[in-house]
């Protein structure tokens, strides 16, 4: 079969990367995916069910597309560990399929991971305390999520597909499930939000993650040498602690809330969830902005961002 050069499909358009990615593509010869074959506004799309071998590979046949960015995934973190085969299936055995498919073709991969991939008990710097996270340190994940998702990125290499990942972390938007959206919503709820500060990452706004996704898949991973694992994270490091008192502090200050609760910093043995995750989730940019000579911004311009976004949409 045919390939179209330049056509890009894009599977999991409905998530929150997926949503910024249809923004991000406008213009472009893209093909949309999603679980049940409509947009989250009703239009009809492609049927592409990672869940489904047949689905997925009628989705890949039917768009041909030489470019295939993948942002469907299961990211249910605590539920995957009563759901393994199914996160495995969605976020591993998939993702195979689709790299045997782009090398069958001569198509490209751009896939999505995260900094689960990584035990968080952190590699000393020079300076004795955690650096960040590189994309060639060990991986050891703490749970179900993390392991599928590293499997993931494994069959997505050993397809010999020309692929590029972005390991990014703590994906929030202003629309989808994310820990924003969650502050917002317990903020009208409680007096007081106790929220884990022995947890350090970058929030990274699902924009940003689409953006850099739009402006460098013009260029081929392995005809260009740049492909594999790069880190996509916000600048900068927060606990989830801090990321949740600037959300109260700036959505207090936008009126998106009538008031602001108290938030109070908890250790994560205070908050028990049914996955562990990462204590040190911070990850190092350096070979992105080597690559492509872009530059994060921290990612309290990406609150800034998202905030406002809310803001000029108005009460929902
Ligand atoms: N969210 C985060 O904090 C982080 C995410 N990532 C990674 O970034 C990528 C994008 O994540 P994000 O946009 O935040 O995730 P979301 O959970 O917002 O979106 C995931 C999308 O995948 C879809 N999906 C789930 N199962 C299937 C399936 N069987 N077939 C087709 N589509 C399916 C979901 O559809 P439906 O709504 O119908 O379930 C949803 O639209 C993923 O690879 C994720 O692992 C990495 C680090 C952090
Ligand atoms: C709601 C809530 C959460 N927490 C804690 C739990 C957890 O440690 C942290 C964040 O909560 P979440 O439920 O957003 O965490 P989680 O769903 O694990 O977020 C992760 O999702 C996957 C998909 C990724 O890939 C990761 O990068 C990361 O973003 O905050 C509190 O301390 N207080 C609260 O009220
Ligand atoms: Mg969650």
């Amino acid at each position: 079969m045919n390939i179209s050069p330049d056509r890009v499909l894009l599977l999991g358009a409905n998530g929150q990367v997926g949503r910024e990615l249809q923004r991000a593509l406008a213009g472009r010869d893209v093909v949309f995916a999603t679980r049940a074959g409509t947009l989250a506004d009703g239009t009809p799309c492609l049927a592409g069910d990672l869940a489904d071998a047949a689905s997925l590979a009628r989705a890949l046949d039917e768009a041909g597309a030489e470019t295939i960015v993948n942002a469907a995934a299961y990211t249910a973190v605590d539920r995957a560990e009563d759901e393994p085969e199914l996160a495995d299936r969605i976020n591993h055995r998939a993702v195979g399929e689709i790299g045997a498919w782009a090398a069958a073709h001569d198509a490209h991969v751009v896939h999505y991971s995260t900094d689960y991939v990584f035990d968080g008990h952190g590699i000393p710097g020079a300076d004795g305390s955690p650096r960040a996270y590189r994309e060639d340190d060990a991986t050891a994940p703490l749970g179900t999520y993390g392991r599928s998702k590293l499997a993931g990125e494994q069959a997505l290499a050993a397809s010999g597909a020309s692929h590029r990942i972005f390991r990014t972390a703590w994906v929030y938007a202003s629309h989808g499930h994310n820990f924003l959206r969650t502050m917002l919503r317990l903020a009208a709820e409680r007096e007081e939000l106790r929220v884990v500060a022995d947890q350090i990452g970058a929030p990274t706004p699902a924009r940003w993650i689409a953006d850099v996704t739009a402006g460098v898949t013009t260029s081929s991973p392995a005809s260009s040498g740049l492909g594999g694992v790069f880190n996509l994270v916000a600048a900068g490091r927060c606990s989830w602690y801090d990321f949740a008192s600037a959300i109260v502090e700036g959505a207090a200050a936008r009126e998106l809330i009538a008031r602001a609760p108290r938030v109070v910093p908890i250790a994560t043995a205070d908050f028990p969830t049914r996955a562990r995750r990462p204590a040190w989730s911070v990850l190092d940019g350096a070979r992105l902005e080597a690559a492509f000579g872009l530059q994060l911004p921290d990612w309290r311009a990406g609150l800034d961002q998202v905030l406002d976004e809310l803001a000029a949409a108005g009460p929902a």
